[in-house]
Parts: structure tokens; sequence; C-alpha cells
């Protein structure tokens, strides 16, 4: 098969240059063979010193030029159009053999137990299930909860050629479940909105505590430390040694710490790390966990590498504050042991997905590529001295101008940090929606809010802004946005998920409680003036 990559560009600044050949029904190969029509007219340019027929053919040049590019777009719009419409397809099948398999057993479509005999469920969905190799693999996933098929979805069509090469990469399955204390009561049981014989059930909660439950056991484990540090690096080495010889386990490190562990032994030369970016992004298809050594910065830094699906994370804290790392050091190997047997508690931290869009370019299709962050995007003044200016809709719909220092866009996981310095309220991590928390505005009434998750945010410096502003992800890689420029943020797909030391609300009080002393106050003595 031949294939080009997209996106790459040809001699003529264009992104026509290289484009996939095998698929002649989605209107690539047309640009294609509009593009060879257009490099055949240069050549003959080249070739003929004729002036007006240099003229003309530099026109229609021109001409195909563009209509190549309108193709490309049509067809890629297409194409993510199918994949939408497939994915809502096998969804709405899934659901409808649930429905089916509860309504043989007399209950009510949508009542659906979290302790659901999976045995039964996959009965069902082979009765009912297209029989197509994409549903085989539903099949055997749980249908109460989500199964790492799912939640590790990377976006490949051909379902076969991911099976085979998740089974040579040996990544280990898990299952994800809904999980009530003692499951006894109804509270829990409605999974899905449902409007059938009129009766409308809850939506499923996604604050709900998860549970993952491994299928296969853990083989690689990436482990991902706070630089500069001895104390971590020493912690590291042992680590790694130990989850080498007690666990035989495969390790992945980054190049840095390969470095660091060669230096002191070439006992670790069995550790393993990637090369370039591109391994970095196949490092989910072969990572099984990720274990951080580190602060809140490092869980962060952790998150980053992952532009796509996030393998579990498991977080000891050798930070001061440590909101996002739960185990104590002390105990790793406790815990690990715990952990690679599981079931673990986990909390899905949701991303937000992060677009600039630049004025110069905003009709071009292609733009900077998204960037996902786990706390926060902050739009603000910079070292400029006059007042951040930034028009904000939602959807759409102007919501208001900020006038102020700038504007925080936090995840509730980000709630506890830069946008609780800025007045935000400290939201609970599996309660869906985005933070809207402005930065020392100027005006006596701009009080916080909190928007939905489904909502699509647009921040734009307008053009009679005194100053450019500034836009930072999770604390890092600042962009200027200078006037016309926008920047657009949604939720992402691809959550980061946690592992929990106890579960997802005890180990969010704690950390309120122990990391910032929350509503820290000497209790009142019960001697002195009374009503009673
Ligand atoms: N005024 C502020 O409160 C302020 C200013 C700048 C950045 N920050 C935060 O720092 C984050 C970057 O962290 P870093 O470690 O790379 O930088 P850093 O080394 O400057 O540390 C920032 C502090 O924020 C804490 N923190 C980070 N994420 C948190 C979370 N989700 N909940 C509670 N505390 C959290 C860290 O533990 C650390 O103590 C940014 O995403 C931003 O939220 C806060
Ligand atoms: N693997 C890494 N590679 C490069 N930089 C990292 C890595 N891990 C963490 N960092 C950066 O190092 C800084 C400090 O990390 P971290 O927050 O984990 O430690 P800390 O400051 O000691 O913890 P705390 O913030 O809780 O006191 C952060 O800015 C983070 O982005």
């Amino acid at each position: 098969m031949t294939t080009r990559k997209l996106n790459s560009t040809d001699s003529h600044g264009n992104g026509e240059a290289s484009l996939p050949c095998s698929r002649p029904d989605n209107g690539f190969s047309d640009s294609l063979t509009l593009f060879h029509s257009e490099k055949a007219v240069q050549e003959l340019l080249q070739q003929t010193p004729i002036q007006h027929t240099d003229d003309h053919l530099i026109e229609f040049s021109e001409a195909l030029r563009t209509v190549a590019k309108a193709l490309k777009q049509a067809a890629e719009g297409k194409a993510f159009a199918q994949a939408e419409a497939a994915e809502w397809k096998r969804r709405f099948e899934l659901e409808r053999a649930q429905n089916q398999q509860l309504q043989h057993k007399g209950k009510s479509p949508g009542e659906c137990n979290g302790d659901i005999n999976t045995q039964q469920m996959e009965n069902s969905t082979n009765q009912h299930m297209l029989r197509n190799e994409a549903n085989e693999q539903s099949e055997n996933c749980c249908t109460n909860g989500l199964c790492s098929h799912e939640i590790l979805h990377d976006g490949e069509t051909d379902s076969h050629a991911k099976a085979v090469q998740n089974k040579m990469m040996r990544k280990a399955s898990f299952k994800l479940s809904w999980w009530c204390k003692g499951d006894i009561s109804d509270q829990h049981k409605h999974d899905i909105v449902s409007f059938e014989r009129g009766n409308i059930t809850a939506a499923g909660r996604s604050s709900k505590q998860i549970s993952l439950k491994w299928e296969s056991s853990p083989q690689t484990v990436l482990v991902m430390t706070k630089p500069n540090s001895t104390s971590v690096q020493i912690l590291c080495a042992d680590m790694i040694r130990w989850m080498k010889e007690h666990k035989k386990l495969n390790i992945y490190v980054e190049p840095r710490v390969m470095g660091e562990l060669l230096s002191e032994s070439s006992y670790f030369n069995f550790v393993q790390t990637w090369k370039d970016e591109k391994e970095i992004l196949s490092l989910h298809t072969k990572v099984d966990l990720v274990v951080t050594l580190g602060g809140d910065g490092t869980v962060l830094w952790a998150a980053s590498m992952f532009k796509g699906p996030v393998p579990p994370i498991v977080s000891f804290s050798l930070g001061s504050l440590g909101f996002m790392t739960p185990f104590h050091s002390e105990q790793y190997r406790d815990c690990l042991d715990s952990i690679l047997k599981g079931p673990i508690s986990i909390t899905l931290r949701h991303r937000m997905q992060c677009h600039v869009i630049r004025d110069a370019a905003k009709n071009e299709y292609e733009t900077e590529e998204p960037i996902l962050v786990l706390n926060e995007v902050t739009i603000d003044r910079g070292i400029s001295s006059f007042l951040a200016n930034l028009e904000c809709y939602c959807d759409n719909s102007f919501v208001t101008r900020v006038q102020g220092d700038g504007l925080i866009l936090s995840t509730t996981s980000g709630s506890t940090a830069y946008s609780l310095g800025a007045g935000g309220s400290m939201v609970h991590p599996q309660v869906p929606g985005i933070l809207f928390t402005p930065i020392c505005p100027h005006s006596l009434s701009f009080r916080p809010l909190i928007l939905p998750e489904h909502v699509t945010i647009r921040v734009q410096v307008p053009f009679n802004s005194r100053s450019p502003a500034w836009a930072s992800f999770d604390g890092k890689h600042r962009k200027q946005l200078a006037a016309g420029d926008a920047l657009v943020c949604s939720m992402a797909p691809w959550p980061v998920p946690t592992a929990c030391q106890i579960d997802s609300t005890s180990d969010f009080l704690r950390s309120i409680h122990d990391g910032l002393h929350w509503n820290l106050r000497k209790t009142q003595s019960v001697d002195g003036p009374r009503d009673l």
C-alpha cells in the first residue's frame, strides 16, 4: 500500500503534496491527480519559454491548486463525519443489545446494576451485535462500565490490526466499572438517560467512583521523576530494581533518567527509553501503568506526555503539596503490590483541549496543534502594564469582556491550583465542568462561573486591545495572542486516570484538609453563653 503523510508541504508551500493513494473513494486521489497535473504544468512551464502561454499555464496551475485544496478539505471532513457516525452506530447497537437483554429479564431499560453479570451480558451481546470484527471486540467488553479497549481507544480504524499490535506489545487489558460502596441501594442503577415509556431516568453520574480491575497482569511500567532531586533519584533506582526483580516488569523511563541510571550502574541496561517524539506518540500502546515520583508538577508533566489516551497514573508524593499525589513513597512496595493486583479506585481527571487560532490563518484549514491541559489554560496580560482585554464566547454566545489581569479556564482538577488562588471555587475532580475564573478583574461584580463540560469557549483578543495577551498551559508553553487571535477551548476526549489511595472523594477531602488546611479553626468551647 502506498501511503503518504498528510499535511506535508510541497515546493510551493502548499499542504497537498502528500496524500494517501490507497483510498480512491474519499476524494484524496482526485486531489492527488490534480496535484500531479499541476506538477506537469509546472514542468511544461519550465520547458516552454512563450510568455503569454506561460501566463495561462500559471493561471491554470493556480486554479488546479485551489480545486485540489477544496477537495482535500471536503474529503477530510467526510472521513471525520464517517468515523463519528460509525462510533455512534456502535454505541447505539451496544445499548440496544443491553436493553433487549434487560427486557428479556423483565427489567426496564437503563435499570442496570453496577454488579451486573458479565457472562449474561456477553450472551446478549452475542445475540444482538452486528457480527463484524469491530463488534467482536465489544462482545468481550463489560457493559456496565468501560473497558480498556474503549478508554484507550487510539483512533485506529482497523480493529484487527490493533488487536494484533496489542498482542505483540502484551499490553494489559483492564475493565472499568462504576463502584458503589456495598451496593445494595438503587441509587446508582441508572447508567443512561432514557425517555422510553414516558419515564425520564437519571443520567449516568460521572462523579461516581470508578473501579479498575486488571483482566491481564500489567507488564510494562513507565517511571517519571521530578528532575534535580537526589532523594527522587535514589528512590527511582530502588523502585526500578524492585519492580524488575520482584515483579518481573518491563521498565520505561525518560532519556534523562536513563542517563542517570546508567551513570549509577550498568545493572540498569534492561531499562528502556525512547529517542524521538514519534516514539512518545505510541507510548500509550506499550505502557500499562505510569508511576510518578515528585509533586503535582510531575503528574502534570506525565499527563502532558500523552497527547491521546493516558494509562493509569500512580503518583508517589515527593513534593510539598501533593494534591494529585496520594501515595507515600516510604510504602511503595505495598502500594505497588496492591495496585498491580487490583482492583484500584481511580479518579478520571478530565482534560481540556486548547486551540490557538491565529487571525492571519483563521480561514485556513490547518491551525496549530491542540494543547491538552490537566489543570488550566490562563490568558493574561503577560509583561504588559495595560489591562488585558478579552472577549469571551460560550458556544458562540457572548459571555463577557474580561478587563483585568486575565482569565483562567480550569478543569475541576485544576480548581485547587491557580483558579483557587484567583478566587474560584474548589470543585471535586470528578464533577464535570469548566471553571471560568477572572484574575484581578477591574469590576466589582465579576464573580467566577462554572460552565458545563460540553461547551466550547472562545477567548478573543479584540482589535482595539492596547496590548497582546499571553496564553499558558498548565503553567507552561507561553504563547502570545495578538489582536484578532483567539483561544478555543473544550473538553478533551482523553481523561487522565489517576489511582486513588482510598477513593476519589476521600482523597480529595484529605488533600484540601492536609494540603490547604481548609477551614481550619479551633473549635469553640462549650462553656459560655447559650440559646438553650
Ligand atoms: N497564583 C497561583 O496560585 C499560581 C500561579 C501560577 C501557577 N500556578 C499553578 O501551578 C501549576 C503548575 O504547577 P507546577 O508544579 O508545574 O509549578 P510550580 O512548581 O510553580 O508549583 C505550583 C504549585 O501548585 C500546586 N499545584 C499544581 N497543580 C495543582 C492542583 N491541581 N491542585 C492543587 N495544587 C496544585 C503544586 O503542588 C505547587 O505547589 C499551574 O497549572 C497553576 O495551576 C498557581
Ligand atoms: N519529568 C520531568 N521533566 C521535566 N520537568 C519536570 C518533570 N517532572 C516535573 N517537572 C517540572 O518540575 C517542576 C517541579 O515539579 P513538582 O511540582 O513535581 O515538584 P515540587 O515543586 O517539589 O512539588 P510541589 O510543587 O508539590 O512542591 C514542575 O514545574 C514540573 O513541571
